[in-house]
């Protein structure tokens, strides 16, 4: 299938001389959610901002169902909804107005009840009426959501949504972007919370100094990079770890009562069999036992520091 946005050999050098984005290469498959993940300043904004044609890019070529971003800025823009970081909507219109003239501004003719399904959706169908300077901060940002939406995009760019919105929001946009998607919608989202991604998307995508340093299935990342623990709580403590248990790298707690096995989750041979049988000729009997794995976050943190 052809990927709804292509992105190849995009760069952007800041009139500064900054250099934000460094020749990157991505496709965004229809239908998914993707994440984009990196630290402050990485260049996913600028990466959204060309896509949507806020920023200019200095190289490179970006299609968005096909159509040139710059050649065909007006196709391309039509079938994206933005939601960018910044609250930015007029502050004396009311909720209804602003998000209606918002669908025009995409030459669609108007339509009341997709505007009043997206105000329902978003729960603010009871503050249509209000003017957006009397919302709160949380209700300005689902006008903003709102607003992006009113024209029936097929993609949906989120640009930190989350950032410092509070619990109920935030399980709403994660509701209303599962929603989106069962409709077909592409959602792209940018983040620094890895746990937003770890709970949302499809496939993730990391930046670090304007470099997409990795791109991959989330649930194959995590068994990709992932290691697991196996941790043993002994019944009795020990004082020193036997040395012929020497081999496995075994860490021993404080206390003596805990032992800690790292193990690879795509390697062949764990070794977990083994080490239970060289536990029990060692006469090492344990209690309990539990497995953990590392979360995106631990992987996304090696990944970002080898860059350093
Ligand atoms: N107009 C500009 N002129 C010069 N430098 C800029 C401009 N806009 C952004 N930058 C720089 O480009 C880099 C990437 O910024 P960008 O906003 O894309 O990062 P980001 O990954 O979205 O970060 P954040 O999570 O903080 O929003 C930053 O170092 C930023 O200071």
């Amino acid at each position: 299938m052809q990927p709804i946005i292509s992105v190849s050999g995009l760069t952007k050098t800041y009139a500064n001389g900054f250099q934000a984005l460094k020749r990157v290469d991505l496709d965004i498959r229809r239908g998914e959610i993707f994440a984009l993940l990196g630290p402050n300043g990485a260049g996913k904004t600028t990466l959204i901002s060309i896509v949507c044609g806020i920023v200019t890019p200095t190289g490179g070529r970006v299609s968005v169902g096909g159509h040139d971003i710059i050649e065909d800025y007006r196709a391309a823009r039509s079938m994206i909804g933005l939601v960018p970081q910044e609250l930015t909507t007029d502050a004396f219109e009311t909720v209804w107005a602003t998000v209606s003239f918002s669908r025009g501004l995409f030459g669609r003719r108007a339509d009341p009840a997709h505007i009043e399904k997206v105000l329902r959706q978003l729960s603010l169908w009871d503050k249509k009426d209000q003017k957006i300077m009397t919302l709160s901060g949380g209700m300005k940002r689902r006008v903003m959501i709102a607003k992006a939406l009113s024209h029936e995009p097929q993609i949906l760019f989120l640009d930190e949504p989350t950032a410092g919105v509070d619990v109920e929001l935030r399980r709403d946009m994660w509701n209303l972007v599962r929603e989106l998607r069962r409709g077909g919608v592409t959602v792209i989202l940018t983040t620094h919370y890895i746990e937003e991604a770890e709970e949302m998307a499809d496939r993730v995508g990391v930046v670090n100094r304007g470099e997409l340093i990795l791109v991959e299935e989330k649930a194959e990342l995590m068994r990709k990079l992932g290691r697991k623990e196996l941790v043993l709580h002994l019944f009795e403590p020990l004082t020193a770890i036997p040395p012929d248990l020497a081999a496995y790298g075994l860490v021993l707690s404080d206390d003596g009562t805990a032992l800690t096995y790292r193990y690879d989750t795509r390697a062949e041979r764990t070794g977990i069999t083994s080490l239970l049988r060289d536990l029990a000729a060692a006469g090492i009997r344990f209690r309990d036992l539990h497995t953990s794995q590392s979360s995106l976050e631990e992987i996304f943190v090696s990944l970002v520091s080898k860059r350093q």
